[in-house]
């Protein structure tokens, strides 16, 4: 009572607006976590408050260009301590570390291996894997089942993903064994959201049982892991173009940047929620928005069909780079279905000594509060994009959108968050969204498959969030941090002539 009452009356945050339960209690944030809809609860907040809301006794979100700016492009900002709780080992990984120096050093190291040149030397084995994606789809649209392209493209991602991090073959796009790792990822993240959200239910420590009941039910992916770090110690430390290859010389170093093996094992065990779920998120998205718009689609395929000669000549480079309607396309998924929704969480440093006031958007936020920009709202929000709920990749082109107000939207982007712990990975992203997309419409025809699965995608059981579960033009994201997401299910039909080069793979 006393501590509600205090909340409510006396807190430093007590005239900021926002949902009565959340003044008093994290248990709201908690509840739609659990419910894996915090991103619609929270613009739904922001619509019936303001810009700025108290979602929890000691936090605030923003909705607005400047917070985002304010503060997460700050020097006086770290990664607020909620971050610990996905804490698996004594070593932070570059996600979760909140000490700056050790942050800065992952970065650079980790930095070198997403770079874009570096990227140029893995291309080859992405090449290869997006051969198997369009290989796949050949074979399934044979077949009678339909074709789930959230399936399609959690496969391919955490393939990849496989390679670059461990350097081993994981073959989930064609071999059932281990498909469910993908899924079993995600529970994984959605414990680790609603703890995040918690940190009082963090305290409790349940996540060594949480990790002792999935040991017990010998989860699949524990097992894997164990066989994927086993196969690359026994490679010779270069013999690979992967994450323990670029930090092997590392381990153990004595000039000050040194890493522990296991820490090398965290970092590339980051890398699937990070690269994998992502960009397949992303690509589940950009089919769903292509299905459901005749126009963009038809502008894409043309765009893709007239800049390349042939399907093998699909790979990275400026005649990809010039695909701008592709680039557009990415980028209006992105927004409409940001991978990652949620509200990434902040505090003041604790080693800042300004003594001035650590200020966001003109709000003097006081120490101990924890506070953000949740990107999903931000995405709809219509001052920044007119009409939030129509996918309309035209908004992002030089030939269509005056410049004025392309700068307003791409100052408010933030699928890849901003600043210093912005994403390391966006040209991998890049890179794999546009092959994997580019040579799909390349090979294929695409259509809706008619009926009930039709409806997979946008539909919600219970969604009751008018501003926006629900919607027949949205891709529905459950947030988990990340996102879990179903469908679209497509009819993948090879176009004439043009598929032979798969069938002789
Ligand atoms: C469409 C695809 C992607 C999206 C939307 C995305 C988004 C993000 C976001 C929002 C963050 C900030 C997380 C936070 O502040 O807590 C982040 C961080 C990060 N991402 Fe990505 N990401 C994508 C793809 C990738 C890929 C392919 C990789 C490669 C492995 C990657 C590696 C990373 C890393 C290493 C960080 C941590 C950066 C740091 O703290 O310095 N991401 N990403």
């Amino acid at each position: 009572m006393i501590r509600t009452g205090y909340r409510l009356l006396l807190h430093p945050l007590k005239n900021y607006p926002g949902p009565q339960l959340a003044k008093i209690s994290d248990t709201y944030s908690t509840y739609h976590s659990a419910k894996k809809s915090l991103h619609l609860a929270t613009r739904q907040a922001h619509i019936e408050y303001s810009p700025v809301i108290r979602l929890g006794p000691n936090k605030l979100v923003f909705n607005t260009v400047e917070a985002l700016h304010d503060i997460y492009d700050n020097d006086r900002v770290d990664k607020a301590r909620t971050y610990l709780v996905s804490l698996f080992t004594p070593h932070p990984n570059i996600f979760n570390v909140i000490d700056k120096n050790r942050h800065r050093l992952k970065r650079k190291l980790i930095g070198r291996l997403l770079s874009e040149s570096s990227m140029k030397k893995f291309e080859p084995i992405m090449l290869e894997q997006v051969g198997i994606f369009v290989q796949q789809l050949l074979t399934l649209s044979r077949g009678s089942a339909p074709i789930n392209m959230s399936d399609r493209s959690k496969y391919i991602g955490a393939d990849v993903v496989g390679h670059l991090a461990f350097g081993y073959d994981l073959k989930l796009q064609t071999d059932p064994t281990h498909q469910n790792i993908a899924w079993e990822f995600k529970t994984g993240n959605h414990r680790l959201n609603v703890y995040m959200q918690s940190p009082s239910l963090a305290m409790l420590r349940l996540e060594p049982i949480a990790q002792l009941i999935n040991l017990m039910q010998k989860k699949s992916y524990l097992r894997l892991l164990q066989e994927m770090i086993k196969a690359g110690l026994k490679e010779e430390k270069h013999a690979k173009y992967d994450l323990y290859s670029h930090l092997a010389d590392y381990v153990d170093s004595p000039d000050g940047e040194n890493l522990s093996l296991s820490e090398i094992w965290s970092e590339a065990l980051f890398f699937f929620p990070a690269g994998g779920e992502t960009v397949t998120t992303g690509i589940a998205a950009l089919f769903f928005y292509l299905s459901r718009s005749a126009t963009s689609y038809e502008k894409l395929k043309t765009e893709i069909r007239s800049a390349f000669t042939s399907g093998t000549e699909i790979k990275g480079g400026p005649q990809l780079a010039g695909c701008q309607y592709l680039c557009a396309c990415i980028d209006e998924a992105l927004r409409m279905s940001p991978p990652v929704p949620g509200t990434l969480w902040r505090e003041q440093s604790l080693s800042d000594k300004d003594s001035t006031p650590l200020v966001i958007d003109g709000h003097v936020v006081p120490r101990g509060v924890i506070f953000g920009v949740n990107i999903y709202a931000l995405h709809h929000n219509e001052e920044y994009f007119p009409d939030p709920f129509a996918f309309r990749p035209e908004r992002w082109l030089a030939s269509e959108t005056p410049a004025a107000r392309r700068k307003v939207m791409s100052s408010a982007f933030a699928a890849f968050q901003v600043g210093p712990r912005g994403c390391a990975g966006k040209a991998m992203a890049y890179l794999e969204f546009s092959l994997v997309v580019a040579k799909t419409l390349w090979y294929f025809d695409l259509e809706i498959l008619p009926g009930e699965l039709a409806k997979v995608g946008f539909r919600v059981p219970s969604s009751g969030y008018p501003a926006g579960g629900g919607r027949r033009e949205e891709y529905q994201l459950h947030d988990v941090f990340t996102t879990d997401h179903d469908g679209p299910y497509l009819i993948v039909r090879p176009r004439d002539g043009v598929s032979k080069d798969l069938e002789t793979r």
